[in-house]
């Protein structure tokens, strides 16, 4: 089998775990199967290089940089010596990091002295977690005598559009990964860096956080994998968070569609792009448990079998604002909506949900970073004859599965089962296609309301029978 397998940044967090990775894809290699390796940065790096980047450029104090690339090569030395066991390949490996570390270096220094941050500078600064860790999982593979390569995702053909911080990938993309990566596959396993490309000019581009996902989707179509491996700290996509929610229980399969709208609504397991290309060219997507191999973890397919539930899952959405505008000016009339929603697409601010509950008034959701510049933008631009509210106390709930199509009574059990545990609901929006609810309620409360719709729709209990 043609595999691309990614590994999350909890799966690399440190020189052990690189070393189990590895460990893993060789044995996989081993057996015969043909694998391309993603990986994300070690855990909380991507985290660490945007807050001391934004505080440089706040406060321009240069010790502030110097002490956090002292901590960054302590770091990724101490998991060199941690990942790989041959000591003539550890100064080859340790060199190619120290001239990526002064490099960075150079542009978190030139963000204090300039004092600006620009969505270009944000990508390149946020690419370097995973151009760290590319190079020490492919030297924990050669230690373990298997050939490797690491590339960065513009070396290995990922081409994107120019949305710093949220790029896609060109279409050309698909044939330059086949053309690069292809001729490696036979004897070598190759190690793509996740969450990052380029765009035409070879400028470093991020395809949005959590993005690595996503890179090994476009990866797997473009070898033409049979299957793509999302390896996890979590046992595959389950019934709802399990930091959440103790019982929840493992989804053996899930469709396309269901997968996608429950990451687009919260389930922070797959990155919302991730399925996309896999689905367009019905390439299978197996989520895994790095901790637990043997597990047969999720398998998201076209085909959704058979599940008694109709509900699969409960995701929530946490810190987010929901925005009210209303006006007598929106009743019989034509283009109003369309006026708001151009004022947010101009300012590039996402919607996330939508309830109109009457023709004078409109709600929806926005993530919360985007609130202020929301609100401020809806005031001036509509004038005083409108009225702009907001909450930020707010998160979403949802429940989602394709069973919830014209199956009668879903919305009643929801709005029972939260009734029942004394929550409010705010807001209300359901998609057309009824393969999710969704309820803004309370962000105190938000916690409660999962648990109650897990429960409300047996969730805990093993699916068709299985364990
Ligand atoms: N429905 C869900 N199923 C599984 N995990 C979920 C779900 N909703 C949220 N999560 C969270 O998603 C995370 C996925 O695992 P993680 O290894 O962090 O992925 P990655 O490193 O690839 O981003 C876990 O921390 C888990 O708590
Ligand atoms: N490192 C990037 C990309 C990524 O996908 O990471 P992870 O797989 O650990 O969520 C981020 O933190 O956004």
């Amino acid at each position: 089998m043609k595999i691309v397998m990614k590994f999350g940044g909890t799966s690399v967090g440190d020189g052990k775990k690189i070393r189990h990775v590895a460990e893993l894809a060789k044995s996989y290699f081993d057996q015969g199967n043909q694998v391309v390796l993603v990986t994300s940065a070690l855990a909380g790096v991507t985290d660490r290089l945007l807050d001391v980047a934004t505080a440089g450029c706040e406060n321009g104090k240069v010790t502030v940089v110097t002490e956090f690339i002292t901590a960054l090569k302590q770091q990724h030395f101490t998991a060199v010596n941690e990942a790989i066991d041959d000591e003539n390949l550890r100064p080859e490996v340790i060199e190619f990091l120290t001239n990526q570390i002064d490099e960075l270096e150079k542009a978190l220094i030139g963000i204090c002295y300039l004092g600006e941050l620009t969505v270009r500078s944000r990508d390149n600064i946020s690419s370097y977690g995973e151009r760290l860790a590319a190079p020490i999982v492919s030297g924990a593979l050669r230690s373990m005598g298997i050939a490797s390569k690491n590339y960065t995702g513009g070396e290995a053909g990922i081409i994107t559009t120019d949305v710093f911080g949220g790029a896609k990938p060109l279409p050309k993309s698909y044939a330059l990964i086949h053309e690069r990566l292809t001729p490696g596959l036979k004897n070598s396993i190759q190690v793509v860096t996740g969450f990052i490309g380029e765009n035409e000019e070879g400028t470093i581009t991020t395809l949005g956080r959590s993005g690595s996902d996503y890179t090994a989707s476009i990866v797997g179509v473009g070898i033409k994998a049979d299957e793509i491996w999302l390896w996890k700290e979590v046992d595959g996509i389950m019934t709802a968070n399990p930091k959440i929610v103790s019982n929840a229980r493992t989804i053996h399969f899930i469709s396309y569609q269901e997968a996608m709208e429950l990451s687009s609504l919260g389930a922070e397991v797959l990155h919302p792009r991730a399925i996309e290309p896999s689905m367009m060219h019905n390439i299978p997507v197996r989520v895994k448990s790095t901790f637990k191999p043997d597990f047969e973890g999720t398998l998201v397919v076209t085909e959704n079998k058979k599940s008694k539930n109709v509900v699969k899952a409960v995701s929530m959405i946490k810190k987010v604002s929901l925005i009210n505008v209303s006006s007598s000016e929106m009743v019989d009339s034509v283009g109003k909506l369309a006026v708001i929603f151009s004022i947010l697409a101009n300012k590039k601010v996402g919607v996330r949900l939508i309830s109109q509950g009457s023709e004078s008034s409109i709600s929806f959701i926005v993530n919360d970073a985007d609130r202020v510049k929301t609100v401020k933008s809806l005031k001036a631009e509509l004038g005083d004859a409108y009225t702009v509210d907001f909450r930020s106390d707010v998160s979403v709930v949802a429940v989602v599965g394709a069973g919830m199509a014209g199956t009668p009574g879903v919305a009643r059990r929801v709005f029972t089962a939260l009734g029942k545990e004394n929550i409010s609901i705010i807001m209300i929006s359901q998609g057309s296609s009824e393969y999710n609810i969704s309820c803004v309620v309370s962000s105190a409360e938000v916690n409660k309301a999962v648990a109650a719709l897990h429960a409300e729709f047996e969730l805990d209990k093993p699916e068709n029978g299985k364990e």
